[in-house]
């Protein structure tokens, strides 16, 4: 029987490689990660979802079992899940659930080159109409699987190799721009300052203090019951992972300060309601120290909960593997919440979507510390193996 397999790249720089096995007109099963880091990235955040897809299709193949896969399997590296370039993210899944807007490929970086002219230096034409065509049609796929580091501690904690996923924290990022008046650090009186790098300090204390401490800065009558802020005090997380300045002179006062906020929060309403209140106080703190600010929503993405039927398959295909390596296991294979974002919330959009976790030292990701055991990378692999025998 030939066996169809195919691979390509997509036009927004997806690589596919796809398997049809023996009934190719089935739903797929798309499994994968994403092939970008952040800046300063650790080697296992997002790759290790896409090497143990390929191996266990590669260790099928060696078994002679790929043509007796139930459904087409098709992996997915995606391009740009961390958004660092263009601080929008989920670009590759995106276009394959079909969630990005046909102004996505005019997003410029700082440097004011645009995502379609990135495409256009690797030799990719794409044009709106391309883009929105990248969508895959919903019937033709059975679900999505990934496998991802935890990059969090509970693994380790609990002893565990691997977990499964029951949800993932939405997200919002913004942009800050505080504009005031720039002047010389040696004339210019304290009182007279109207200074954005002031101001943005007390900014980004204020945002630590309220999401530190959610009860207290949100009331209950403003946008927000009294569920959701006690769900906030346990999820609720806030970065300003970057600040740039102008003109950035030790001897001037700046003209502008700009910075990023990366607000996440498993309760929707509660992210949505702490970004309302943060957004009210920065306007306040702006307005008393006479300095303007903007706030840019760069993106939103919805907390999403992972399909209870391929957690199911998850778990099962968790325990077969550690059966594999350890003999008999005690406890249940723990089931955990992400605070980091993945592709499985753009494919949530598309179809049921499951995770499975893989331990990570210390938790630690998105540093060059970030490091898997050899024994976990290979029960990760087990579990994906596992999983593809019983689709
Ligand atoms: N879109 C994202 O959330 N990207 C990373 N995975 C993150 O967690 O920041
Ligand atoms: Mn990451
Ligand atoms: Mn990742």
């Amino acid at each position: 029987m030939l066996m169809l397999c195919s691979s390509w790249v997509d036009q927004m720089g997806n690589v596919h490689g796809r398997v049809e096995g023996a009934n190719p007109n089935a739903e797929a099963l798309l499994i994968g990660s994403h092939m970008d880091t952040v800046v300063d990235a650790g080697m296992f955040d997002g790759s290790l979802g896409i090497v143990s897809a390929i191996s266990a299709l590669k260790a099928l193949k060696v078994n002679g079992k790929l043509e007796k896969l139930k459904r087409p399997v098709e992996v997915i590296a995606f391009c740009d899940e961390e958004g660092v370039r263009f601080q929008t993210t989920f670009l590759g899944s995106g276009a394959i659930a079909g969630i990005l807007p046909a102004t996505t490929l005019e997003i410029s970086d700082k440097r004011d080159t645009m995502i379609k002219d990135v495409l256009k230096e690797n030799s990719i034409d794409i044009t709106e109409e391309k883009l929105l065509q990248l969508k895959y049609d919903p019937k033709s796929v059975w679900g999505y699987v990934e496998i991802h580091i935890e990059q969090g501690p509970v693994l380790e904690q609990k002893g565990f190799p691997l977990g499964v996923v029951k949800g993932i924290a939405g997200q919002t990022r913004l942009k800050v721009t505080v504009r005031g008046s720039q002047g010389h650090a040696g004339t210019v009186p304290m009182s007279m300052r109207q200074d954005p790098m002031a101001a943005a300090a007390e900014l980004i204390v204020v945002m630590e203090s309220l999401c530190k401490n959610p009860e207290e800065f949100l009331s209950y009558d403003d946008h927000c019951s009294d569920s959701s802020v006690k769900s906030l005090s346990s999820s609720l997380v806030c970065t300003v992972g970057e600040i740039s300045t102008w003109p950035s002179a030790s001897n001037v006062i700046p003209g502008q300060v700009t910075y990023t906020v990366d607000i996440r929060a498993i309760d929707d309403l509660g992210r949505e309601a702490v970004i309302y209140d943060l957004s009210k106080r920065i306007y306040q703190i702006c307005d008393k120290r006479s300095v303007s600010c903007n706030i840019e929503h760069k993106h939103d993405a919805g907390a999403v909960i992972c399909d209870s039927e391929l957690s199911s398959q998850l778990k099962s295909a968790a325990y077969s593997a550690l059966k594999k390596m350890e003999g008999d296991i005690q406890d249940e294979v723990p089931t955990l919440m992400s605070g980091a974002g993945h592709d499985a919330m753009a494919m949530s959009h598309l179809t049921k979507v499951g995770m499975l976790f893989v331990r990570c030292r210390g938790g630690i990701s998105h540093s060059p510390q970030e490091h898997v055991l050899d024994n976990d990378v290979w029960a990760a692999g087990l579990a994906t193996l596992s999983f593809l025998e019983n689709l």
